[in-house]
């Protein structure tokens, strides 16, 4: 695939900073390979994370400068609940600072300790709060999710026969509730299509199960619907997206992707009484439930963005972008999750580095070797995301050992795409005398975002 034409110009730009490798090896060092700990300015290109990363339309821009910043229910609060409304076709809205605040609220409000969550797959602060709530997670998803190589359309469907087993082994009233996450960031940006989600709501539906999506990528979900599922190439998007959310009890959102803002997230719910428990649950920490501890320029800027998340143009030009770099790497033989995801390419660092041990952390040392190759940072999502098992505290061993290229949407061009490709074929010629890693510095939590590793 080509990119496709970009319906939009540069109108501000960013001065980026050349480092040499020299540089780039005191820096990782001073990271302690950890690329999460890099400073940004040692950093050429940045697929880190697609999340807050977005470059804002001038319209946003003129947007947050109009907003008066008067609080309470100001314009902006309604201007934005107006907007996720009639874009996300949900009565109750309430915005917070970021989607893992929404995924905070939410698990809290819902479950009861002891019940059990039934996810597509984990997201690392999706999981943390479901069990930080008493929840007990589990995995859906169907086999092929697990499988970086299997070319399943929609590996992010959940596979309705585990979810019946679950409901039956432990019962309705214990499952709080039915997390289903569109374009599931953990199999590789994965999509879910909408078939499976009617199988997923009716299933729900028979059980009195609650329904919340994790709608967080939920408008690339869509693109990939209208692309890849039996009949809906002629259905406009913000169609298949309205059809898509009308299956859920209610959504947690974090902005900082579809929505092209750099902070902010919402709920969105059907029932006024469960929109009460979370108003006021939120209200201690998540600030005036008209603002969710945002400015209202954030408001109005995510409402400018739900607005542009799902024009198609715009849609198919980020999508294809992912697609291009996939085809780069793919042509060199570098071994990646396929189909290509809708916000990042993913590199299989086991079948990229065979020769080391989950335990030498083989992605954790494959992003550090591509940002010593090209200044290109990218995030490990394998063994050292997972984290420990709560019980047993041994490592948790994921199928998947992934590098994460995470593409911001709007915001790199062609050939930062191709500088990322030639960095990583040049790793790749030289896999055989790439070692591992070990782990010198480990933190309880989320240990991703501050460990610190030495090469072997
Ligand atoms: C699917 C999903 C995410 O991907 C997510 C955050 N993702 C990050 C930060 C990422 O780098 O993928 C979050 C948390 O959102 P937050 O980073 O707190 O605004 C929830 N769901």
């Amino acid at each position: 695939p080509e990119v496709q034409p970009e319906p939009y110009r540069i109108k501000a730009i960013e001065p980026l900073v050349l480092t040499t490798r020299a540089q780039r090896e005191a820096a990782l060092r001073e990271a302690g390979w950890n690329t999460f700990l890099l400073r940004s300015q040692d950093v050429y290109i940045d697929f880190l994370t697609d999340s807050g990363t977005s470059a804002m339309s001038s319209v946003q821009w003129a947007e947050m400068m109009r907003a008066a910043e008067t609080l309470s229910y100001s314009a902006a609060y309604h201007r934005f609940v107006e907007t996720i409304q009639e874009v996300y076709g949900f009565p109750y809205v309430l915005p917070t600072h970021q989607g893992r605040a929404a995924e905070h609220v939410l698990s809290q409000v819902l479950i009861r300790p002891g019940q059990y969550v039934a996810n597509n797959m984990y997201f690392t602060t999706t999981r943390e709060h479901q069990e930080r709530a008493g929840g007990i997670f589990v995995d859906v998803i169907i086999d092929e999710a697990h499988d970086p190589a299997a070319h399943h359309p929609f590996k992010g469907n959940m596979d309705p026969e585990k979810l019946r087993d679950l409901i039956r082994r432990v019962g309705p009233e214990q499952v709080a509730y039915v997390c289903l996450e569109l374009n599931v960031n953990m199999a590789g940006g994965q999509p879910v299509s909408l078939e499976n989600v009617r199988t997923v709501a009716q299933l729900c539906r028979e059980f009195g199960i609650p329904l919340i999506f994790d709608a967080t990528r939920a408008a690339e979900n869509a693109y990939f619907i209208k692309a890849r599922e039996p009949g809906m190439q002629d259905r406009a998007i913000p169609d298949i997206f309205r059809e898509l959310m009308s299956y859920a009890d209610g959504i947690t959102v974090s902005a900082k992707k579809d929505l092209l803002v750099n902070i902010g997230g919402f709920l969105a719910v059907r029932d006024a009484a469960l929109y009460r428990r979370m108003e006021q649950f939120a209200l201690r920490f998540e600030g005036h439930p008209a603002d969710g501890g945002l400015a209202r320029r954030d408001l109005v800027a995510m409402a400018q963005g739900a607005r542009e998340m799902l024009d198609v143009n715009y849609l198919r030009s980020r999508i294809e972008q992912v697609a291009y770099l996939a085809a780069a790497l793919r042509k060199a033989g570098v071994p990646i999750v396929e189909p290509p995801g809708g916000h990042a390419v993913f590199i299989d660092a086991r079948r990229f580095l065979p020769h080391l041990p989950q335990d030498q952390f083989p992605a954790q040392r494959l992003a550090g070797e591509i940002y010593l190759a090209a200044g290109v940072r990218a995030m490990e999502r394998g063994i050292v995301s997972a984290g420990r098992d709560p019980e047993t505290g041994q490592h948790k061993y994921p199928r998947l050992e992934l590098v994460r290229l995470t593409i911001p949407r709007r915001v790199y061009t062609q050939r930062h795409l191709d500088v990322a490709a030639e960095g990583i074929l040049d790793v790749f010629a030289r896999r055989e005398q790439i070692g591992g890693l070990r782990m010198v510095f480990e933190p309880p939590v989320l240990r991703f975002f501050t460990a610190r590793f030495e090469p072997m």
